[in-house]
């Protein structure tokens, strides 16, 4: 069943058109990477999918506001607080009763790896701690779908690796995942399939493995005449 079916998507700025008549569906339970050079309009794209911005023309269907867990590229929690008091606040903020809001604090924490640094300062981490930390407040209210907005760009190793394996373990438990990424071989190694866009339309779509020829990374090269990094 689709969680999330984008139709006939489209926004200008002026005279540029940012998204061109986008289309695509995601499943529970699947991975769907959303693959484009810069300024295709993937940001444009998934702004207006978590409502954020308003479409020019097309529809948007998607689970309710509250059950999208949105993390943008930007890192949005409170420097000076632990990570287990940002999520604190932020189960305060979705209305969650206490004693839920602490089991799922804990659950969160372990789903990204930063159970054993829970108790220091957000200002102490590193980008990549951070950034993960964002994911895990975008998972507090048992969201059904996940939108991730490049959320290994830049980052270290160690971190990106945390990252790719919470995304896998909670598409396990059904969760739909739609991201956004610059890097190949973690669409290749994540996502069950991908769109591949430009100029705000859908080039082409399936499994990384249908489009790969011999690589999803010469795939992109052939569609779109670009290398996907900047
Ligand atoms: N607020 C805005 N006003 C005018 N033009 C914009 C605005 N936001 C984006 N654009 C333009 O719309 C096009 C699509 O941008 P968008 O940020 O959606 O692409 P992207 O695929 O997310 O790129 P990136 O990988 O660099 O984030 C680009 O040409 C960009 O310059």
């Amino acid at each position: 069943m689709a969680v999330l079916a984008v139709e006939g998507l489209r926004k200008s700025y002026r005279d540029l058109v940012a998204v061109d008549g986008l289309g695509f569906a995601v499943r529970e339970g699947e991975t769907y990477g959303l693959l484009g050079p810069n300024g295709a309009g993937k940001s444009t794209a998934i702004s207006m999918i978590v409502g954020i911005l308003a479409p020019d023309a097309g529809s948007v269907s998607a689970p309710p506001k509250a059950r999208v867990g949105y993390v943008p590229q930007e890192v949005a929690v409170y420097p000076d607080l632990t990570a287990r008091e940002n999520l604190r606040f932020f189960s305060g903020m979705y209305g969650m009763r206490r004693a839920e809001a602490k089991s799922r604090t804990t659950e969160v924490l372990r789903l990204v790896g930063l159970s054993d640094r829970a108790d220091e300062a957000v200002a102490k981490y590193s980008g990549g701690m951070q950034r993960r930390l964002n994911i895990a407040v975008g998972l507090l209210n048992r969201p059904s779908l996940l939108v991730l907005d490049e959320p290994t760009a830049g980052v270290d190793p160690q971190s990106r690796n945390a990252i790719l394996d919470s995304v896998q373990r909670m598409t396990g438990e059904g969760l739909a995942v739609l991201y956004t990424t610059h890097y190949m071989e973690e669409a290749q190694r994540l996502c069950d399939r991908v769109g591949i866009i430009d100029h705000g339309r859908l080039l082409a779509e399936g499994t990384p493995a249908e489009l790969g020829e011999p690589d999803l990374e010469a795939a992109f090269l052939r569609l779109t005449g670009r290398e996907l990094r900047d």
